[in-house]
């Protein structure tokens, strides 16, 4: 399972806003030499593909889809083109890529691409998702998330943001964007990046931890104490007591309003049955609500923990750690959810699984029903 993972071509989305600096920051990472086997696959709307002018390093390892938004139209392009870029590597016929960087538009929602990205069966077979950069623009940055959905979606996706034009916005700009952007998502710290200058290292590698041995990746990944600390949705207030998320109550209108982050805990192990019911519930109730979800579960028959991993209503396959990563040795999961507070979401899972407020801790017992296998798709599908 770890190999298999770890074979398989790691893909990159990188998103953001209109003129954030995505042709920006991927020109220059391109430049760098330890990309130089990267292949890129650029989205553009409209017929002129300028993007694709304008990065030159890569030639044949590019492809430009410009023949709709990759997030609508173009999703079976992006399997297809994936496709062929993996059988000509294989076959000889062309380069050698060890990564893929997909660009979106600055339009795209994405939520669909990622769906794509982690349930295409033939994709499956020879990629994985590596994670999602979004680059936010340090001037007009807070404006956009204000303006557009899909701005507050690709921050709240993102597992890795980059602050571009810092160099343009006074020090208190910058400083309240990344206040707000650690609201939308606390498990990412904002990197400010100047005109593409950054190292790869600080940017991929990031969305799927090494499950074979770095376990501390896990509680990077996870970063539960973040969610957990900014509570209900990083602006100071309890959307226990009533609050829906859907009105102006803080003045003017604000879409990262609607965006909640939490973390749900729990010491007593749970039955895998219970963990696929209670999710499929969810989901089938609230999963365009639920935009990311980053767990590690006490799975009763296993000593080891299970990772799982969602975007809205879609679940990359469960793994299993190699080890509970020091110091943690229950059940986490954290949640980024969309017009959705943590109350419903206590609601929904709360009568299946021991996440309780205040849960007695249990007792460490394996011995009942063995764990999930890890080949798995989805967390509510078949085992
Ligand atoms: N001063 C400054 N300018 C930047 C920086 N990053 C990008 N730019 C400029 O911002 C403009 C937009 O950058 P792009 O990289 O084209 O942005 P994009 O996100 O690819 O734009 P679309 O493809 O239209 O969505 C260009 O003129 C860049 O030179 C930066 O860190 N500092």
């Amino acid at each position: 399972m770890t190999n298999f993972i770890a074979e398989r071509i790691p893909i990159s989305v990188l998103t953001g806003f209109l003129g954030s600096g995505k042709t920006t920051l991927l020109s220059r990472l391109l430049r760098h030499p330890a990309m130089s086997r990267t292949a890129v696959v650029i989205n553009e709307l409209g017929e002129v593909g300028l993007d694709g002018a304008l990065v030159e390093a890569v030639d044949e390892e590019m492809v430009v889809l410009d023949s709709g938004c990759i997030c609508c139209t173009v999703r079976g392009d992006l399997v297809e083109t994936l496709g062929r870029l993996r059988e000509a590597r294989e076959n000889g016929r062309g380069p050698a890529f060890e990564r893929v960087l997909v660009e979106t538009t600055g339009l795209a929602d994405p939520t669909p691409i990622l769906h794509t990205l982690m349930t295409d069966p033939a994709l499956a077979a020879g990629y994985r998702m590596d994670g999602v950069i979004t680059t936010i623009d340090a001037v007009l940055g807070a404006d956009q998330l204000d303006r557009h959905t899909q701005s507050v979606k690709q921050a709240a996706l993102a597992d890795r943001l980059v602050l571009t034009k810092s160099d343009l916005a006074d020090p208190e700009t910058v400083q309240a964007l990344t206040a707000r952007l650690r609201s939308i998502n606390p498990a990412v710290v904002p990197i400010r990046v100047v005109r593409g200058a950054v190292d790869p290292d600080a940017l991929l590698g990031a969305g799927h931890p090494d499950l074979a041995s770095r376990t501390a990746d896990v509680r990077a990944w996870l970063n539960e104490e973040a969610a957990a600390q900014d509570g209900h949705g990083g602006h100071g207030h309890d959307c226990a007591s009533g609050c829906d998320h859907h009105g102006p109550h803080h003045g003017a209108f604000r879409h990262d309003d609607r965006i909640a982050s939490f973390c749900l805990s729990g010491d007593a192990p749970m039955d895998w049955a219970d963990v696929d019911e209670a999710f499929g519930l969810l989901l089938q109730l609230h999963g365009e609500q639920v935009l990311r979800v980053k767990g590690l579960l006490d799975v009763r028959g296993s000593d080891r923990p299970i990772v799982i991993h969602g975007v809205q209503h879609l679940f990359s396959e469960p793994a299993m750690l190699a080890a509970w990563p020091d110091g943690m040795n229950g059940t986490r999961i954290v949640f980024i959810t969309h017009d959705l507070p943590e109350a419903r979401v206590r609601q929904v899972l709360e009568p299946f699984l021991p996440i309780a407020r205040g849960a007695e801790p249990g007792r460490r017992d394996h011995g009942g029903h063995p764990p999930p296998p890890v080949t798995t798709t989805h967390p509510h599908g078949e085992p």
